[in-house]
């Protein structure tokens, strides 16, 4: 950890440095509150002890500066034995703890051991809460396909060092389960791994997601916040669709890349942040460079490791072990016994064209296992596009009318997108025009 020390008196500087020095940290020190701020600025610490009584300024209005330069900041208050209610103020103005003087090494360590402790239970539940989120049934990071064991090892390679890693590939492929394994395998796995979802936001908000605002910067900033580049300090942060980055954002992302500085919104003042970056996309980024929507020097600064991910059709010695690993999952999810896929349901698999690869595998698997009824998975429990999958006359430029392609068109954009919203979004018409075709055409 990077440890702040701020005291007036020197001595007591030097014996705590010592101390903190002795048990592995880097130690910075201020005799003052503006010294103090300065050092911040240049670097954000992990904690900082610092003295009530600064000779002629006052601890707590120190404490309220070096906690609004830096959000979130562990401070530790040196106070004299007469001075605990004072302690117990800082406290209630967000201190972390605080040390009576005259004070021995041993109580250092102990609260720096506190420290520590408490850093990794909040990572810790930041890394639960996401996996939660995610539902993922066990994950098969394996691959019977030369192509695929190729750039798995890429990317595992890459994972121990810090360079940027660049997912590519169509929907669904496992780009996300494929980034957070990056980070999983790398030296600040102990870290957090935060997720930005790039096209979720509008620009602002998607600006002070990253970077953080200070309170007033726009309308419904009430508070100051700290942002996701923060919050991945020392960790990963992973850009989901990075090919959908808005112009206006990308330079400020390449300063981050380049020269490991951010500034929040509405706030001109530098910080730092170390992040390994992972980005991930289905678009393919040269078009978009040379469409002019993703500037040139992001793309090569993001490209340094790139790994592209196949649709599920081009990995057909994995398919049939992937559908096995999910039946099971859902078989034991839903306590149901369902033995096997029947014969019929494993070439109707082959000859699938899977255009939602790995998530519709996992959807078609779960509805199948909820739908059985017997030992067997047989064919009448997979959706209708299985049945449809024989008619591939019905393409672009065959002799078919107008309704057939667009029938074909609607199924194949439904089966592979996320939800209804996306599959819209895709087609170009509203959600709710999508839902009456659906139920026109006969798509349920
Ligand atoms: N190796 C794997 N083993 C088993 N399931 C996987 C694997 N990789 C991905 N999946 C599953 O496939 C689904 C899609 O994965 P993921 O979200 O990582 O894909 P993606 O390429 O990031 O998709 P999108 O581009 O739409 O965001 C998830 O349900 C995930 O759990």
């Amino acid at each position: 950890m990077r440890v702040l020390i701020v005291d007036d008196e020197p001595s007591i500087r030097k014996i705590t440095g010592l101390a903190v020095e002795s048990m592995g940290h880097e130690v910075v020190t201020a005799p003052n509150g503006a010294r103090a701020l300065k050092e911040l600025e240049t670097e954000s610490c992990d904690a900082c002890f610092l003295d009530v009584n600064l000779g002629t300024e006052d601890g707590l209005v120190v404490l309220e500066k070096l906690l609004k330069a830096q959000p979130g900041l562990v401070v530790i208050m040196f106070t004299a034995y007469a001075s605990i209610a004072v302690a117990v103020e800082a406290m209630r103005r967000g201190a972390f703890d605080f040390i009576p003087k005259p004070f021995t090494p041993d109580q250092i360590r102990q609260v720096l051991d506190k420290v520590g402790r408490t850093r990794k239970l909040e990572q810790k539940v930041k890394q639960l809460e996401s996996q939660i989120t995610e539902e993922t049934p066990g994950l098969d990071l394996t691959s019977a396909e030369p192509a695929m064991q190729k750039l798995l090892q890429i990317a595992f390679k890459a994972a121990e060092t810090p360079a940027t890693v660049l997912i590519l590939g169509p929907s669904g492929t496992g780009k996300s389960v494929l980034a957070r394994e990056v980070h999983r395998r790398s030296t600040q796995k102990e870290n957090a791994f935060i997720t930005v979802n790039c096209p979720s936001l509008s620009r602002e908000l998607l600006e002070s997601e990253l970077f953080g605002h200070v309170k007033g910067s726009f309308t419904g900033a009430v508070n100051d916040t700290m942002g996701k580049v923060a919050a991945a300090d020392g960790g990963t942060l992973f850009l989901d669709e990075i090919g959908e980055l808005p112009l206006e954002i990308q330079p400020k992302l390449l300063r981050l890349l380049q020269e490991r500085e951010y500034e929040r919104v509405g706030e001109p003042k530098i910080r730092k942040a170390n992040v390994r970056v992972i980005a991930a996309t289905n678009r393919n980024l040269a078009e978009e460079v040379k469409a002019g929507r993703f500037r040139e020097d992001l793309y090569y600064r993001l490209n340094v490791i790139n790994v592209t991910l196949p649709g599920l059709k081009d990995r057909p010695g994995d398919l049939m072990r992937l559908a096995e690993n999910y039946r099971v999952f859902f078989c034991g999810r839903m306590g149901k016994r369902v033995a096997e896929f029947s014969p019929a349901v494993k070439e109707a698999f082959v000859r699938y064209g899977w255009p939602g690869n790995l998530r519709e595998l996992r959807n078609v698997i779960e509805r199948a296992v909820i739908l059985s009824s017997g030992e067997l998975i047989e064919p009448a429990d997979l959706p209708e596009e299985f049945s449809h999958q024989a008619d591939s006359s019905i393409a672009v430029g065959a002799r078919v009318t107008l309704d057939a392609l667009e029938t074909e068109h609607i199924r194949r954009v439904l089966a592979s997108a996320k939800n209804l919203d996306e599959a819209a979004k895709t087609l170009g018409i509203d959600p709710a025009t999508l839902y009456r075709k659906r139920q026109k055409l006969g798509l349920i």
